[in-house]
Parts: C-alpha cells; structure tokens; sequence
C-alpha cells in the first residue's frame, strides 16, 4: 500500500480503501464542522453506525464539500437494537435517509447477539444476515459484512449464507490484537478492520510504543496505524484535529522491521471490548 487511497479487493471484488475515517464522537459538537475537516484533510473513506448519531452530519459534510458521492466510501452499521430481518431492513433505510445518498459501500451488523440471555442467538443473526443478503442483491449496499463477530458467530453465518460476510471490523491495536479472529478471518478472505487502531489514547504513553516510535522518528499513533496496515488490516482512526487527521494519513513513509513487528504483536492484552477469549480478558474501563 502506498498510500491511503489504494485499495484491498473484498471477496466480492469490491475495492476497499486501506485506511478510513472513523466518525465514532467526531460530531461532539452536534455539527458537520470536523467531518468537513476530515474531508478536507482528504479523507474519502468515512466509518459511521446508527449508534454514532453522525451520519446527518456525514451528509451535511460532503454536501459542503462539493465531492461527487461515488468518490467516497461509506459505511454504515445496524446497531443491536436493529437486529432481525425487517427490523435491519428498516435500519438500512433510515441510514440511507440520514446519509442523503442511495446506496452504501459496506453495511455491517455491528455486534453479534450476545450468547447470555439470547438462546436463540443463531437464529437472529442469521435472520439479520438475511436482511443484508437482500439489501446486498437489490444493489443497495455494495458489500456487506459484520463487526466484533468472533470465528463462532462468522461460522454460523457460513452454515448456510447466500453471500459471504466480506469484512469484520474489530478491535485491533498494539496490545489487542485478537489473533485467532485475524487468522480465522484472514484465511476466509474476510477483511479484517481495526477499530480503535490507536487504543483511544490509552497507547500514547507506553514507554516500548514512545522507544520504538522515536527510532522510526513517528509518533506512537502513526506507529499504531502502521502497525495495522503492515498485517493486513483497514485502520480507521478518529481524530478532530486537522493536524493529527494528516499524521494519521502520513504512514506510507516508514516500514516496521519484523522484530518490531513481532513486538507489538506480543504485548500485554487489555482492549476496549474485552470479550474476546483470544485477546485476554482484561477489559479497559471506559472513560
Ligand atoms: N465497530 C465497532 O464496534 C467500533 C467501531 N469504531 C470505529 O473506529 C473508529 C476509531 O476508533 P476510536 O474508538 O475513535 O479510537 P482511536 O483509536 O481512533 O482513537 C481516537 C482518539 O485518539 C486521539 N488521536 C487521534 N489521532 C491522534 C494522534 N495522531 N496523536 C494523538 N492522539 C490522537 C483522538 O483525539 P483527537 O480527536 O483530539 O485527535 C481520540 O481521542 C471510530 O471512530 C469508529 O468509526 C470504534 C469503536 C467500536
Ligand atoms: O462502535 C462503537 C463505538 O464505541 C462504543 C463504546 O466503546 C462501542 O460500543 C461501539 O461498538
């Protein structure tokens, strides 16, 4: 990848941009100015949900910014109360509605039914999945895919699928780096991104992440963010600064040797969604 407009192939064909923007409380101040920002940073990949409440704002930005739609990649996300066959359906619309656009990039199931508490969690995953199929054949969304989905939930959705999940998108940084769901994905072709591709600032002060990042004469994100291009995955980090959205694109310039490599890959695992039975259990409390 030499830059962050070069593209993976999804297992559909679809070109999937190597690094994205992600909206997740980048609208803080109920308005389009940061996502404009971004735009004007040179962002054209912009990672939203339901649940983020900036797809209004998303509309408005790229409305002000005069850039034809097809120049975009967008993705949406139906959240856990939008779960089932017509309920996604409906979610869809109102995303499509809220973004002021006609169709979709991507569109993911943005959690898997949690197994406690829902016996019937096969099912309504893959009725959800059903929604997506539809939306995906009628050529409304260009490819479909889910997030924090673990190898389990994925494989119930491959039982019997018309079209295969073409992306996850899970937590992914230093220190959380969920390998079983990585290979699992990776050896389906399923693209795996990475949210929180910076740990939400919880990294910026490890002293192994500043050491390292100083020989390569990057900061500890651009660190980061590489680190997740050279396995393979889409970072999708959030800032509301100009100066930091273009350090954050600024990650073409350096190469991770494979000790270091190695070394990010092996650190302590504490991680935002703390679920994942491969990434340790330790989970970060939220702020
Ligand atoms: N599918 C899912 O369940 C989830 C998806 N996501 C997606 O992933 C995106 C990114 O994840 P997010 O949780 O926001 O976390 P990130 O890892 O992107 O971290 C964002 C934080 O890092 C700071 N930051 C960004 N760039 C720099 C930099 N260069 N130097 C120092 N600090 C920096 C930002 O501050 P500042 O803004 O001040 O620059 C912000 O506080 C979300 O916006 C969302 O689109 C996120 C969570 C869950
Ligand atoms: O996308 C998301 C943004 O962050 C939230 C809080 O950590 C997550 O729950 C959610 O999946």
């Amino acid at each position: 990848m030499k830059n962050m407009y070069d593209c993976y192939t999804l297992n559909n064909g679809v070109k999937n941009p190597c690094l994205g923007y992600g909206t997740y409380k980048a609208a803080d101040g109920k308005s389009a100015d940061i996502i404009q920002m971004a735009i004007e940073a040179g962002y054209r990949y912009f990672d939203t949900a339901s649940f983020y409440g900036t797809e209004e704002y998303l509309a408005e930005a790229i409305r002000r910014s005069g850039v034809p739609r097809e120049e975009f990649f967008i993705t949406s996300k139906a959240w856990k109360t939008q779960m089932g066959y017509e309920n996604v359906k409906e979610a869809f619309r109102q995303s499509l509605e809220a973004l002021k656009t006609d169709y979709l990039d991507l569109y993911l199931i943005h959690w898997p039914l949690p197994e406690e508490g829902y016996s019937n969690w096969k099912q309504l995953d893959k009725e959800t999945w059903r929604g997506l199929e539809e939306l995906y054949e009628e050529g409304k969304v260009k490819a479909i895919g889910v997030s924090n989905f673990l190898p389990h939930h994925i494989e119930n959705l491959l039982e019997d699928c018309r079209v295969r999940p073409a992306v996850d998108q899970i937590e992914f940084h230093p220190g959380y780096t969920q390998e079983m769901t990585v290979r699992y994905c990776q050896e389906k072709d399923i693209l795996v991104q990475a949210w929180s591709p910076i740990g939400r600032r919880a990294l910026l002060d490890n002293e192994m992440l500043q050491e390292m990042a100083g020989q390569y004469g990057v900061s500890v994100a651009q660190l980061c963010i590489r680190y997740a291009i050279q396995r393979g995955i889409v970072p999708l980090p959030k800032s509301s600064a100009m100066e930091r959205m273009k350090q954050n694109q600024d990650v073409f310039g350096f190469e991770i040797t494979e000790e270091d490599m190695y070394r990010l890959g092996t650190m302590p695992q504490t991680g935002w969604s703390g679920l994942h039975p491969d990434a340790g259990s330790v989970r970060r409390p939220e702020k």
